[in-house]
Parts: C-alpha cells; sequence; structure tokens
C-alpha cells in the first residue's frame, strides 16, 4: 500500500452531544442533552502510534466511533488522509471502511460458526478489491501464520484460547493491509502474558506494515509503548506526552519462531 506524507486523520473541532429522553415523575417526557466531546481538535500522522486514555466513561469508545467513521459528529469535522468524512454516505463511509480500517476489539468478535481460516478470510472475501478477493485463502493462510497460528486453521473459536482468538482477530484485521488500525482494549480480557504477545504483534505489525495504530486503553504501560498519548478529560483531549521515536520491536512470536530453528 502507498504511504503519503498527508496526516492519517485529522479532526477540527468535532464535539458529539447525545439527546436523552427521560421520564421525569410527573410522567412529562423530558429530554436532555450531554456533551461527551467538545470541540476536540487531533491531528495524527501516517504510521503513527497513539494512545487515547482517559477514565471510563470519559468518551474514548465514542471518540474512536467518530474518528473511524462508524459515528458523525454533531460538529467538526474528520479528514480521513484528507477525505471529509461527513460528506460521504454511510456506504461511502462503510466502503473506506473496508479497504482501509481494521478493527480489534476487546471482546474479539469473531463469527463463531466460522474457523479460525474462514473469519481471516472474511474481510478480504467482501473486499472491493477482486485481486485479494481471489487470493483470500493464500492471504489468511500467510496471516495466520505470521501471528503464530499455522496450527490452528481449522480451530473454531470456541476451541481457541482467549490470547488465540485475539490474534485470529489480529490477523483478520491486517488481511486488508488498512492504512489504519483501530484497538478498543486490545489485551484487556487477556492474562499477562497473552496480552503481552498481542501488544508485541499489534506493534510489529504496525511496523513492518507502516500502519497507522489508534488504540484505547486503560494501562499506562501499553499507552507508554505508543508514541503520543492523549487523554480525554472533561470532554476534551489532552496530549499528555512528547511525540517519541518508534522503538524497534521484535515480538515474541518472532522470538519464539527464531530460537526454535
Ligand atoms: N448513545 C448514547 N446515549 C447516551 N449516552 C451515551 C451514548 N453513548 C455514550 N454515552 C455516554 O457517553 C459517555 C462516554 O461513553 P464511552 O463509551 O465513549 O466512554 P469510554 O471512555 O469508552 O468508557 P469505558 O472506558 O468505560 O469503556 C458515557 O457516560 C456513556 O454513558
Amino acid at each position: 500500500m502507498n504511504k503519503t506524507s498527508q496526516p492519517a486523520l485529522v479532526a477540527n473541532k468535532v464535539s458529539k452531544t447525545v439527546v436523552l429522553n427521560n421520564q421525569s415523575s410527573n410522567n412529562d417526557s423530558e429530554e436532555r442533552s450531554i456533551t461527551i466531546l467538545s470541540e476536540i481538535d487531533l491531528s495524527i500522522e501516517d504510521g503513527e502510534t497513539v494512545a487515547i486514555v482517559g477514565a471510563s466513561g470519559s468518551g474514548k469508545s465514542t471518540l474512536l466511533g467518530l474518528l473511524a467513521g462508524l459515528d458523525l459528529p454533531s460538529k467538526g469535522k474528520i479528514e480521513f488522509y484528507g477525505k471529509a468524512l461527513q460528506v460521504l454516505d454511510e456506504e461511502e463511509r462503510a466502503a473506506i471502511r473496508r479497504s482501509d480500517i481494521g478493527f480489534i476489539f476487546q471482546q474479539f468478535l469473531l463469527v463463531p460458526s466460522l474457523t479460525a481460516l474462514e473469519n481471516v478470510m472474511l474481510p478480504a472475501e467482501l473486499s472491493d478489491n477482486s485481486t485479494l478477493r481471489s487470493e483470500a485463502r493464500r492471504k489468511a493462510k500467510e496471516w495466520l501464520d505470521k501471528v503464530g497460528l499455522s496450527h490452528r486453521l481449522d480451530h473454531f473459536p470456541n476451541q481457541l484460547s482467549g490470547g488465540e482468538q485475539q490474534r485470529v482477530a489480529i490477523a483478520r484485521a491486517f488481511i486488508t493491509e488498512p492504512k489504519l488500525l483501530f484497538a478498543d482494549e486490545p489485551s484487556a480480557n487477556l492474562d499477562t502474558v497473552n496480552g503481552h504477545l498481542v501488544e508485541d504483534l499489534l506493534f510489529e505489525l504496525n511496523q513492518t506494515a507502516n500502519t497507522t495504530l489508534v488504540l484505547v486503553t486503560h494501562d499506562p504501560a501499553l499507552a507508554k509503548r505508543c508514541q503520543r498519548t492523549l487523554e480525554i478529560k472533561d470532554g476534551q483531549l489532552i496530549e499528555t506526552t512528547a511525540t517519541k521515536p518508534k522503538l524497534a520491536e521484535v515480538t515474541s512470536i518472532e522470538r519464539a519462531k527464531r530460537d526454535a530453528k
């Protein structure tokens, strides 16, 4: 994939307000709105690794949803590689998500009735790119090998450990070689060893594929591995670290493969 010097994401005075419909004690319905995010400005460079942190309920997932074009801001603009998301319709935003954006969630969200191989093939088979569609099986095998799971191709999600399921989810997110990867608490449901393995993989793949990585986390150690940390507080975004250079990453899987030779 060709990378550009254009920022991956730009948010310009982005606000998100939701209207709540409350039933009051005298049975009148009263409308109340809450502002989750208020005039957020943000620019994320191509290939950068950025952590979004903040207390529970501060608006991290809301911001991720807006940046991914899953939801639209109440005010303000978001640009994805120079394309203004608010002028696109839902189908056009979905096409960008299919081709250029990968997602990893804390709940893994694999399709339970599909094997590991079929889960990874799925985004390639649904791609608008006919070459990728025709190579879905070969690429899925390649990505499952990269995450150390070539011996688990025919396993269904319920036959895999949590760490293995998240590695399948990572292979699935990378198969379309997205420009940008969003990870929402990617290691929160895993034990320390598996959590670190998954995090190592994310950073290694971010480096080898030059994927921009935006992750939401409660874990300060994980945030520290990113070049920049942004904190949401009272609906505002506060930059808490200066931009750092990327660290050289060698994953535990690479190490294990090397040691086995
Ligand atoms: N559609 C909605 N209607 C009403 N309130 C909402 C809606 N979406 C989010 N909220 C509220 O907005 C706030 C931010 O939610 P969000 O899920 O973005 O927080 P978060 O920082 O990701 O939280 P956590 O770390 O607990 O996952 C919360 O108080 C939530 O209850």
